[in-house]
């Protein structure tokens, strides 16, 4: 296997007393796709926090690209993570006041290589280049999940993080949008990690970790 893109290894967790990651190791190389499942509760938005080098672990390391972020200044993370990740969340975070194409290159204003080609490519990729100039709230659920992926793709992170990605969304947008996300992110060659509970997800990956009560199971 060639060197991992993102790793967490041996990662917990613990918040206001209770244990939220126990023990957790995973890891992920270029192009590869992997969902990470588990009840309400298990820990999953968790995971994806530390993942997404928004907060620290008591216990354990996040390596990007073979470098510890959990030994790096607040200021150095976040810059790590602006360069290396892409994110994708349930609620799609747009910014309502910009419109669809200004949010997609959003990550290229705040310190990324300004490369507006690319993100017209994606959005055409996408199939939203025609909603460009509209706002968000004038966008379906499905057109705002693409404008977003579009967004987590602007700087090409090495791995982009997808928390419920599809959670808003009905069976068939569902069905486009995953569609959509993994032909894309096959063409590019960055990883995946998608957290979820929707089983409708399963068949689009080639790995999956079972989370419960804060643990990887088998
Ligand atoms: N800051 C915190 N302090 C104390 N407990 C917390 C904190 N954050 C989360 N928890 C608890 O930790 C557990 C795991 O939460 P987490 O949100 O990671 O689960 P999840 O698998 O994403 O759940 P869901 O699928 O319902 O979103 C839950 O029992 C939650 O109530």
């Amino acid at each position: 296997m060639s060197e991992p893109v993102l790793a967490a290894e041996s990662v917990s967790v613990e918040r206001g007393g209770m244990t939220l990651l126990e023990d957790v190791s995973l890891s992920v190389s270029a192009g590869d796709r992997l969902l990470v499942r588990g009840p309400s509760g298990a820990g999953k938005t968790t995971l994806f926090t530390m993942l997404g080098l928004l907060d620290e672990p008591e216990a354990g390391q996040v390596l990007v690209a073979g470098t510890d972020a959990t030994a790096l200044s607040e200021r150095e993370r976040a810059r790590l993570r602006r360069e290396t990740l892409g994110f994708v969340f349930q609620d799609f975070q747009l910014v309502p006041d910009l419109t669809a194409r200004e949010n997609a290159v959003l990550p290229q204003t705040h310190g990324g290589e300004r490369d507006e080609a690319w993100v017209d490519d994606l959005l055409s990729t996408l199939g939203v280049a025609d909603r460009g100039d509209h706002y968000p709230a004038t966008l379906s659920g499905g057109e705002k999940q693409r404008v977003a992926i579009a967004r987590a793709l602007a700087n090409r992170p090495d791995v982009i993080l997808a928390d419920e990605p599809t959670g808003q969304l009905d069976p068939e947008t569902t069905e486009q949008v995953a569609s959509l996300l993994l032909d894309v992110q096959a063409s590019i060659g960055t990883a995946l990690v998608t957290i979820s509970h929707d089983p409708a997800l399963d068949p689009y990956f080639d790995r999956t970790e079972t989370l419960r009560d804060g643990r990887i199971v088998e």
